[in-house]
């Protein structure tokens, strides 16, 4: 049984059936790729496995509990994390600040970003962000402003923001969208790293099959809201139902 189960899911807005009964498997410490021309659903399951919509009918089930009906805080304090499509930190704060902010919500099991006061053993959950921080790379700026940034900067400090959580899963909506290769490239070696140092599952959404083929063990294809293939990337490379769920519109 995989760690992550997504059983006869349906999502409808309006007249749209964003999913059409999707059924997954993930299976525990793969790098899972969802790809799919655009409007295939993928957000849609995204959100729906880490608890931001509800499905209209099916389940997700995490380690065989089930995740649907769960509130998102509670999906992130079991162990799922999610990095955005926009990174979403504190712009205002440094970036040791929006690392260590992640571990004390799923410690307290709520957002108090003004506990800094009476946090205890503070010094350790300072040493850890540090720690994660150098592991992505931007150890030297901890203390910059998180909103000076460049683009790519902040995807890895939303990846530092997830790992310090120490999930067990780890969802991920386009995280080399708008990056330049060279950034690009940055993340798919942190990706493989935190894969092989942490052993965490993943799920990552992408559009670049540059980022797919380096780093996915398994590839699943959806097109207007259904899985239509799955297997490694060689196999769905040349998979027809796959050129044709992109209209000739991508080189796989
Ligand atoms: N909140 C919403 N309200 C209405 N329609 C929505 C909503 N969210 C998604 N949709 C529609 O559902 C379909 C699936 O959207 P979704 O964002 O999941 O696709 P996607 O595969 O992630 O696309 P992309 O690659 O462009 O991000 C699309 O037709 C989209 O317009």
């Amino acid at each position: 049984m995989g760690i992550l189960q997504v059983q006869n899911v349906n999502k409808s807005f309006g007249g749209l059936k964003a999913l059409n009964n999707v059924n997954l498997d993930i299976t525990e410490g793969t790098v899972h790729a969802v790809i799919g021309p655009n409007g295939a659903g993928k957000s849609t399951l995204l959100n729906v496995c880490v608890g931001r919509l509800a499905p209209d009918t099916g389940t997700v089930l995490f380690g065989g509990k089930t995740l649907t009906g769960r509130a998102p805080h509670e999906i992130n304090q079991m162990g799922v994390a999610r990095v955005f499509q926009t990174p979403e930190i504190f712009t205002d704060l440094s970036l040791l600040d929006n690392v260590m902010i992640p571990t004390l919500a799923v410690r307290d099991g709520a957002f108090k970003v003004n506990a800094w006061g009476r946090v205890d053993g503070r010094a350790e959950i300072r040493d850890r962000a540090e720690a994660i921080l150098e592991n992505v790379g931007l150890g030297d700026k901890r203390h910059h402003h998180s909103g000076n940034l460049s683009r790519g900067d902040k995807r890895r400090l939303e990846l530092a923001m997830c790992l310090v959580q120490k999930p067990k899963l780890v969802l991920l909506d386009e995280p080399t969208a708008g990056m330049s290769r060279h950034d690009t490239n940055a993340t798919i070696d942190l990706l493989a790293r935190m894969k092989e140092e942490h052993g965490v599952t993943k799920i990552i959404i992408e559009h670049d099959m540059h980022v797919v083929f380096s780093l996915a063990d398994r590839v699943t294809v959806m097109a207007q809201g259904t899985p239509i293939v799955e297997g490694t990337p060689n196999e769905i490379k040349g998979d027809s139902r796959v050129q044709e769920a992109y209209l000739g519109g991508a080189h796989l």
